[in-house]
């Protein structure tokens, strides 16, 4: 049997709704809509490193001002060496950049591991993870994109998912607890494939916020990832 610690510990599936789907203009109120997530996904775009701009470092510090839950900031801009340690320095529990975007990614790890918040690395569908796998140490979490970044409400990539395979072995391999997280397209008729594949934190922006209950609908993504971990 495949139980849920083998992937995580003792920890049930995380799940991190994104407020790309929240509304822009009502954000508290949204924010206090998902008081069971585990962590608040922030996508920050730049219109450069993807085709869509949502905001930055000014909005990002007022939703942390007034969110009872920490922030999970997903930064797709470029130039990450610049921006990337600001965000740790606003308080983010943790700051996920790709790696196409830093000069050095180590350097950038470390930086934003330095101003207190946990440093993570992500990687879009077409990035190989194999040259990055010996750097797992370095980082706090992966983030395997399972949809192009830029923007909600796309279909689940499955074709991602040994790459997850990968990760999740040599997690194990080194004994490093190093999050497995899975962006885009989650729902739940998705999120126990990536969960089976070794995910152990799932982002969801319009499974979440596209709900009529989005507790009742983290409650649902929660319960189906960790049935995934139980299934023989
Ligand atoms: O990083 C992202 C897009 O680039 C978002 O976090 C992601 O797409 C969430 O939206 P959904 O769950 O609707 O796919
Ligand atoms: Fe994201």
């Amino acid at each position: 049997m495949r139980g849920a610690a083998d992937y995580a510990g003792d920890v049930t599936a995380r799940i991190n709704p994104s407020i790309l789907s929240a509304d822009f203009v009502n954000m508290e109120r949204d924010l206090n809509r998902i008081q069971t997530a585990d962590y608040v996904h922030v996508d920050v775009m730049d219109n450069h490193f993807v085709p869509n701009l949502t905001f930055g470092p000014q909005m990002v510090g007022r939703v942390q001002d007034v969110s009872p839950i920490p922030l999970d900031v997903h930064l797709m801009i470029s130039d990450v060496d610049r921006w990337g340690p600001g965000y740790a320095e606003l308080g983010a529990f943790s700051v996920t950049f790709h790696v196409e975007a830093a000069t050095d990614p180590v350097a950038v790890a470390r930086a934003i591991r330095d101003r207190g918040a946990r440093a993570g690395l992500a990687l879009k569908p077409g990035t190989p993870v194999e040259p990055y796998l010996e750097l797992l140490p370095e980082f706090d979490q992966v983030l395997v994109m399972t949809v192009e970044p830029g923007f909600g409400g796309q279909s689940f990539m499955p074709e991602t998912m040994p790459k997850l395979r990968l990760l999740r072995e040599q997690v194990r391999r080194l004994g490093v607890d190093t999050w497995l997280q899975v962006d885009g397209g989650i729902a739940l008729d998705t999120i126990a494939i990536a969960a089976e594949a070794g995910a152990d934190t799932f982002v969801a922006g319009s499974a979440v916020y596209g709900a009529d209950d989005p507790e009742r609908a983290i409650a649902g993504l929660r319960e189906a990832a960790t049935s995934a971990w139980m299934e023989p």
